[in-house]
């Protein structure tokens, strides 16, 4: 069934990547800081997600929170964290509950995690022999303080799952690029995320049932270092793409399956 949806951060490139699957798919409400470029589908708010009440007003009617916004550099300093990704991101859960959202989708990120990623592990843990596997379950272990406000934010989900009873998922997400994965960046191919496998990991989100889960969202690469199981087992992830079908450049060295 459609779900009405509120997409923040709708303007960016997981934004665009949901949008390119799912336009059809959910009645959306998209908001962004930045006014759109492009006919989107559905109503556009332009809004800051640190501004209260037009985050209030965003939420009305609305079913599940798909919440992207925020500034997504590895390098990001602490005030623009502090600020876009974890007051940023407590607006929106608050405003979620006090609305009678059912789920809010958090967009986490390997660098929650990035510090398991030792010298001694290192650049083995990011080729297919190796067998290496985070799986969602490890306490996080952020590699700057970008990370740190996305662990922050995983805590507030599950903060408001356990106060509110709201559902929360919050997907770790890899290294998304269009097309093909990331050229000559070991590491980037272990955690590519296509944009198809990015919109039906999504539309996943939307659509499953669950209480509080904490899930990676890459393909199905074959040098993994992130477990897949748990976005299978509970939200019925079954992606499609692989970055083993690229030669590490940009070419298909084999068709999908
Ligand atoms: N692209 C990737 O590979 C990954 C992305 N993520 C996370 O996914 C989310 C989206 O990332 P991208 O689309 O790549 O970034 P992006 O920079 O392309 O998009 C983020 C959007 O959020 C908006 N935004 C930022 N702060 C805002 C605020 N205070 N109020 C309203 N809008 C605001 C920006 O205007 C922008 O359109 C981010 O939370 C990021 O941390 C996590 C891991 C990997
Ligand atoms: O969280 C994010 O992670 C990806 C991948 O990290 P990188 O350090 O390997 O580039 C990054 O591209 C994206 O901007 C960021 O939001």
């Amino acid at each position: 069934m459609a779900q009405s949806v509120l997409l923040t951060g709708a303007a960016g490139r997981v934004g665009e990547a949901i949008l390119e699957g799912l336009a059809e798919e959910h009645e959306w409400r998209l908001l962004d800081r930045d006014p759109p470029t492009e006919d989107q589908p559905g109503e556009f708010v332009v809004a800051d997600i640190t501004d209260e009440d037009a985050v209030r007003e965003a939420m009305e009617e609305i079913d599940v929170v798909v919440h992207l916004a925020g500034d997504p550099r590895p390098e990001a300093p602490w005030d623009s964290v502090l600020t876009n990704n974890i007051d940023g991101t407590q607006t929106v859960f608050e405003a979620a509950v006090d609305a009678g959202v059912e789920k809010v989708v958090f967009a986490s990120s390997n660098h929650a995690v990035g510090n398991y990623e030792t010298d001694d592990r290192t650049p083995d843990m990011y080729r297919e022999h190796d067998e290496y596997l985070l799986d969602g379950t490890e306490l996080p272990r952020p590699s700057n303080l970008y990370g740190v406000s996305k662990a922050a934010g995983e805590t507030l989900g599950r903060y408001y799952h356990d106060e509110h009873d709201i559902s929360v998922v919050c997907v770790r997400i890899g290294n998304l690029t269009e097309g093909h994965p990331p050229i000559d960046y070991e590491r980037g191919q272990a955690m590519w995320l296509s944009y198809r496998d990015c919109a039906h990991l999504f539309d996943r989100c939307i659509r499953a049932d669950y209480d509080y889960e904490i899930v990676y969202g890459i393909s199905d690469n074959d040098r993994k270092y992130y477990s897949l199981e748990r976005a299978r087992d509970a939200l019925g992830y079954d992606p499609r793409d692989n970055s083993a079908y690229y030669d590490g450049e940009d070419r298909v060295v084999e068709p999908d399956p």
